[in-house]
């Protein structure tokens, strides 16, 4: 197509997709020849190409129809840059008889990847640190050490979040490998698909064409029969080929049910590394930098110092919940007109803290720190006033204030009907124990990561 073509053509994007949109994903686009009714489009990076084509694509198709350009496909090609010299020569779109629409060159990924979901945007401590460094050694794209690296751990603890970073910097920094991302559920799509239009070799030579393949949440195809087989055959003729293998699930292969005995020790050996529920310490560091983000959808509100801590020590469930509490609380305190506070905060998420409260039960805490400073329950509870019994009572005490919702006096009544000045004084002696007394600091520190878990 002509440049004054496509001149037109951007015009018109830029009023259905907004100044930002074109600024990011339309403007950089350079167009190429049409042939066979298959516009190619130039794009700078592979990810790049994948975000437009799942986001714009239909679009784009709409506007270059409308300037009387008759297409019905887009093909995104990588521009030729001198810095890339050495790279393999940029093709077609893959040979798939019916390429998904999201397939770029090098990178097919089905699923687009959120550009939110980052290396930089990932925070890492101690519970995650592992499977970070894990995957920042296979998106160095360096040669395969590990195969399959596997990553598991619970709902929203970052497990997508930490396969789309790879993803991503698999396609910026090494261009010329294909790299396939998906999950085990298009896996499955696509497989059955293939089978009804009896396109199975095709099927085949795609998944054994990639340098990397990427499968979300594997646990999908457990006690489907004949994924698992083929997905068997895929992953060994792959590994022969040692090309690398990522794996997410929500669980170790070991735990996954319905899956076949030899697949499970396919997954098992490479790096199994899980995702561990969050400390407090990572929660807050999660808020911190989620908060970042906010300021800049609202400069102006003001966070009262102690939200995030009393966050941190609250919403232990998953990062996502942690994230909807955060985005929540600003959008609620710009509508109000109010800075956030613990009141507001209270206010806004009723819902949310309540449902984490039922995670943590005063009796679950004293049972664990009964436990942790080998004395009886009853002890805890009962009225002796000896020190190695009234020590756990006041750590137990400012556990229950910290963690659970429950009132002063309700608290009291939990600990065999004591008032709740006795309570207040039990807290403020940990308090003040917590900054002078090593032992004691670190007693708390475990004794709530232990309840979190
Ligand atoms: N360490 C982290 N740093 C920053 N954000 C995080 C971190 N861990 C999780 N998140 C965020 O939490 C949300 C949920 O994460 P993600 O979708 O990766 O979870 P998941 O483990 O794949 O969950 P699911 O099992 O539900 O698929 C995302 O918005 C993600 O960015």
């Amino acid at each position: 197509m002509t440049q004054d073509q496509w001149g037109e053509i951007r015009q018109r994007l830029l009023k259905t997709v907004g100044q930002n949109n074109f600024t990011t994903w339309i403007e950089p686009l350079e167009a190429g020849k049409v042939a066979n009714g298959i516009a190619t489009l130039h794009v700078p990076t592979n990810f790049f190409g994948n975000y437009v084509s799942q986001n714009f694509s239909d679009l784009i198709l709409h506007e270059i129809n409308a300037e009387g350009i008759e297409v019905s496909r887009l093909n995104f090609a990588l521009q030729q840059r001198a810095a890339n010299e050495g790279r393999k020569p940029v093709e077609p779109a893959h040979k798939s008889p019916a390429p998904a629409k999201s397939d770029v060159n090098n990178v097919m990924v089905t699923a687009p990847l959120d550009p939110r979901f980052s290396f930089d945007n990932f925070v890492v401590g101690k519970p995650n640190e592992l499977a970070h460094a894990a995957a920042k050694r296979v998106a160095e794209g360096g040669p395969v050490t590990f195969n399959p690296l596997f990553l598991y751990g619970g709902v929203g603890l970052g497990k997508t979040h930490l396969m789309h970073a790879i993803a991503r910097e698999l396609a910026e920094r090494k261009p010329q490998m294909n790299v396939l991302y998906l999950s085990a559920e298009q896996f499955m799509y696509r497989f059955v698909q293939a089978l009804r239009d009896r396109k199975m070799m095709d099927f085949k030579e795609i998944f054994r064409s990639v340098d990397v393949l990427m499968v979300d949440d594997v646990q999908f195809i457990a006690g489907k029969d004949s994924t698992q087989e083929e997905f068997f055959h895929t992953f060994n003729a792959l590994v022969d080929q040692r090309k690398q293998i990522i794996i997410s699930a929500d669980r170790a292969p070991g735990e996954i049910k319905d899956l076949e005995d030899r697949v499970k020790s396919r997954l098992q050996c490479g790096l199994v590394v899980d995702l561990h529920p969050t400390d407090y310490e990572l929660r807050l560091g999660i808020l911190q930098s989620k908060v970042e983000a906010q300021r800049e959808n609202y400069p102006d509100l003001h966070l009262q110092d102690g939200v995030l801590e009393f966050l941190a020590h609250r919403i232990t469930s998953n990062v996502r919940v942690l994230e909807g509490a955060l985005t929540r609380l600003f959008a609620f305190g710009s509508l109000v007109g109010r800075e956030i506070d613990m009141e507001l905060t209270q206010d806004c998420l009723t819902d949310v803290l309540r449902d984490s409260e039922r995670k943590i039960s005063v009796e679950e805490i004293q049972r664990k720190v009964s436990e942790h400073y080998n004395i009886r329950l009853s002890d805890m509870i009962g009225p002796k006033r000896l020190r190695s019994y009234a020590r756990p009572r006041q750590v137990a005490m400012y556990l229950c204030k910290q963690m659970t919702s429950r009132s002063l006096p309700e608290i009291g009544r939990r600990f065999g009907g004591r008032d709740h000045t006795t309570v207040i004084h039990g807290v403020r002696r940990i308090e003040e124990l917590m900054l002078s007394d090593d032992q004691i600091a670190e007693d708390l520190q475990l004794l709530r990561r232990a309840l979190e878990s």
